[in-house]
């Protein structure tokens, strides 16, 4: 909720800044014209969220939207509507003008597709699966609508062999079982440095089995369950078709013992992967992780770049300039180093590939919902002069 109540109070500034931005002066070659740019909200715009952070992927499309001017009708995910319902009633209780947020529920193909394909909505900002992602821009093609996709991610962090164990096997579990592993972001592929494999993964294995799995609201809980039955039995098969296919189940990859209802799923560690498995491959949105060990920088790259996603990757190392070097290396929107997933309102989101295009958050969040008009004027008495006037024929 903190989160949340930054992100509005961000794009509240920026909407001031904004104003004060406007016919900023374009400097041209001659000096006969004059021209600014005028900064003017897209018109209105369809948002359709996720299910993950329910309320924080609405916000990071609401607030930046109405910052813009625009009118937005936003379309969250029919397993998690309530919190949205909820901005709609702090908007009423607000006084925001009827019709500049307008809240929509139901499923997917029925309330958000209407959306992709209306001609009166000017723009589409979607956030979830890659699959739903290419539909949406598949029917705003059909208006040459402009959208903007945060899509899926199998985002890798690489561990080089000069690290503190016990801290980067803490990021390493932050950044994919937080939230149950329901993160876009999460740093669901690890790539260890053969030195330090053994040790990281006997510590990796210990730091999971100390994870309190239970009710979340109950004290201490750092683990709960995943968001449905569905979801449940998509990442149960994930993980029978990895032990199928011939990786090693380290770790997890069950219910726990204590908790006999809820779509509860132990922290699971997966050893043994090659790159064709369906484990490395795929997006699993559950508190999974698979591994691979690597010997070289160069070899750490090719593996980390070895995915059709490209949404964030990760790196640690004491070495400032390899990780530099592979800051530049990775084919992604985000990039953390010495840790994984904290994410600020001020600094730009979003992938690259399969991931998605665009970008949400700071003063890039901003322009998703602004299109730039050029103003430009003569100045000059004189005619323009590229004709001959009547008279002189
Ligand atoms: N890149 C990011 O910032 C980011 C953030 C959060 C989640 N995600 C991704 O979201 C996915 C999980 O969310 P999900 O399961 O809710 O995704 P989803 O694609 O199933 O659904 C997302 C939204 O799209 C709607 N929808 C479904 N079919 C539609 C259609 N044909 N036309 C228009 N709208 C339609 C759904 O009702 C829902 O509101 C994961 O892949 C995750 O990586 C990405
Ligand atoms: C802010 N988090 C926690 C990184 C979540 C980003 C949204 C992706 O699922």
């Amino acid at each position: 909720m903190d989160d949340v109540a930054a992100c509005f109070e961000y794009y509240a500034d920026l909407a001031e800044s904004l104003d004060e931005k406007q016919r900023s002066p374009i400097s041209l070659p001659m000096e006969n014209f004059k021209s600014h740019i005028l900064k003017e909200p897209i018109g209105v715009v369809g948002l359709i969220t996720p299910w993950n952070y329910p309320l924080l992927m609405a916000t990071w499309k609401v607030a930046p939207s109405l910052a813009a001017g625009c009118t937005a009708v936003l379309k969250p995910s029919e397993l998690a509507s309530l919190t949205c319902l909820e901005l709609g009633a702090i908007c009423m209780e607000v006084a925001l003008p009827p019709g500049v947020l307008n809240i929509i529920t139901g499923l997917g193909p029925e309330a958000g597709a209407p959306l992709s394909s209306h001609p009166h909505v000017d723009k589409v900002a979607f956030t979830g699966s890659t699959e739903t992602g290419k539909r949406i821009m598949t029917a705003a093609a059909q208006m040459v609508k402009p959208v903007s996709l945060e899509l899926g991610g199998k985002s890798p962090l690489i561990v080089f062999d000069d690290v503190d164990i016990d801290k980067a096997v803490e990021w390493a579990m932050f950044g994919v079982f937080a939230n149950a592993g329901q993160v876009c972001s999460a740093t669901s592929r690890l790539l260890l440095h053969e030195k330090i494999a053994k040790q990281f993964l006997d510590r990796l294995v210990a730091w999971a089995k100390n994870i309190k799995v239970s009710d979340p609201l109950e004290e201490g809980c750092r683990l709960g369950s995943v968001v449905s039955e569905e979801q449940y039995e998509k990442i149960k098969k994930f993980i029978s078709t990895a032990r199928s296919e011939g990786a090693t189940i380290l770790c997890g990859g069950a219910r726990p013992q204590h908790l006999r209802r809820g779509f509860f799923i132990e922290p699971t560690i997966i050893t043994d992967v090659s790159t064709s498995m369906q484990i490395w491959r795929e997006e699993v949105f559950g508190p999974v992780i698979c591994v691979k060990e690597f010997r070289t920088e160069s070899e750490a790259v090719e593996l980390a770049n070895d995915t059709h996603y490209g949404l964030a990757g990760a790196v640690i190392s004491n070495d400032e300039e390899r990780c530099q070097r592979i800051s530049k290396a990775l084919h992604s929107g985000i990039v953390w180093i010495n840790c994984s997933q904290p994410t600020f309102v001020q600094a730009p989101w979003g992938g690259n590939k399969r991931s998605g295009f665009g970008r949400e958050l700071g003063e890039w969040g901003l322009d998703n919902y602004l299109t730039i008009k050029q103003v430009t004027k003569y100045c000059s008495d004189e005619p323009w002069g590229w004709y001959q006037p009547p008279s002189k024929l």
